[in-house]
């Protein structure tokens, strides 16, 4: 797959507004199974401008599911079995900062990952990985994606930390503020472990966090409401739609692997030797770590 040989096949993650993909060509909806459990819905196959696509809701059609009972690990696992190469991440967030107002779109670059009820790792006891994650992001997907929005008119902020965070309750006044102070400049639920997972299993991961409402932290937006956030969504989902249709025909014939290493991640990153080694372990990562194993 990623072996120097194969053709990108672009992923988009959508979140919440984001449950459909318009403009695909030979659109089929198909269902991918995992050793890791249920991805939260099928995954949408077609072509966008000659760009293969797979398209994966986040919460699944409809937003039936919340944020701690993702199954990031099939979700991911059923993205590379697709044969995704570099997934888009587009999500609601909330802003830390007064200059990224609502309907800003933001690159994201860092992550402060505070969620704790959610598994985090394809690898466990029998198979141990260590993958690097200081640079979290697909520095070639980002800049792509920079390049697009500009083509299409989005007024996008190149880099910026997610603080990422249990949910599904909003953050409290003192949470929000902390994560001011910490230099955060967006807050949602979802691109953790999302991202960390997407690292181990080899696929670029760049991530369009859009900005819906202040968080509590602002003096005139006491507190987050859903419908508030709705109402903004809706529009920013249009854009991310563009966004995508304008992302699409710029991956086309690009290399793989990736020259910033995200399709070889898992070089040098398994500690565990041949006798220590799970068999089943091994078994369910045929997908993620194949190249490897
Ligand atoms: C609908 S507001 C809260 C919800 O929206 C975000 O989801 P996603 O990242 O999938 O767009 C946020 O993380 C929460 O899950
Ligand atoms: N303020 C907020 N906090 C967490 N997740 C969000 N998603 C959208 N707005 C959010």
């Amino acid at each position: 797959m990623a072996d120097g040989t194969s053709t990108p096949v672009l992923g988009i993650i959508g979140g919440s507004g984001v449950y459909d993909i318009d403009g695909l060509t030979n659109k089929e909806w198909r269902t991918v199974e995992s050793p890791f459990g249920a991805p939260s819905d099928q995954l949408l196959f077609g072509d966008l401008d000659g760009q293969k696509l797979v398209f994966l809701p986040r919460h699944g059609r409809g937003h039936r599911i919340p944020p701690s009972e993702l199954n990031f690990r099939a979700n991911i696992d059923a993205m590379k079995r697709a044969g995704v190469t570099e997934i888009l991440s587009v999500s609601a967030v909330g802003s830390l900062k007064e200059d990224l107002p609502p309907g800003t779109f933001v690159i994201v670059d860092q992550f402060i990952d505070r969620t704790f009820a959610r598994n985090k790792s394809f690898f466990g006891t029998g198979l141990v990985a260590h993958v690097s994650m200081a640079h979290p992001t697909c520095e070639r997907l980002s800049d792509l994606v920079e390049q697009a929005a500009a083509e299409a008119g989005i007024v996008a902020v190149r880099g910026g930390t997610y603080l990422v965070m249990e949910g599904p309750q909003f953050s409290t006044k003192a949470e929000s503020e902390l994560y001011r102070q910490w230099g955060c400049d967006v807050i949602g639920m979802t691109n953790m472990p999302e991202a960390k997972l997407a690292r181990e299993a080899e696929i670029c991961y760049a991530s369009v966090a859009m900005v819906t409402d202040y968080d509590c932290w602002h003096p005139d937006h006491d507190a987050v409401t859903v419908d508030a956030i709705v109402k903004v969504l809706l529009e920013n989902a249009d854009r991310a739609r563009l966004l995508v249709k304008t992302v699409a025909p710029k991956v086309t014939g690009r290399s793989v692997p990736c020259a910033k290493g995200c399709h070889t991640a898992l070089d040098n990153a398994i500690i565990t030797h041949g006798e220590g080694r799970d068999a089943s372990l091994v078994a369910c990562l045929d997908a993620v770590a194949g190249r490897v194993l």
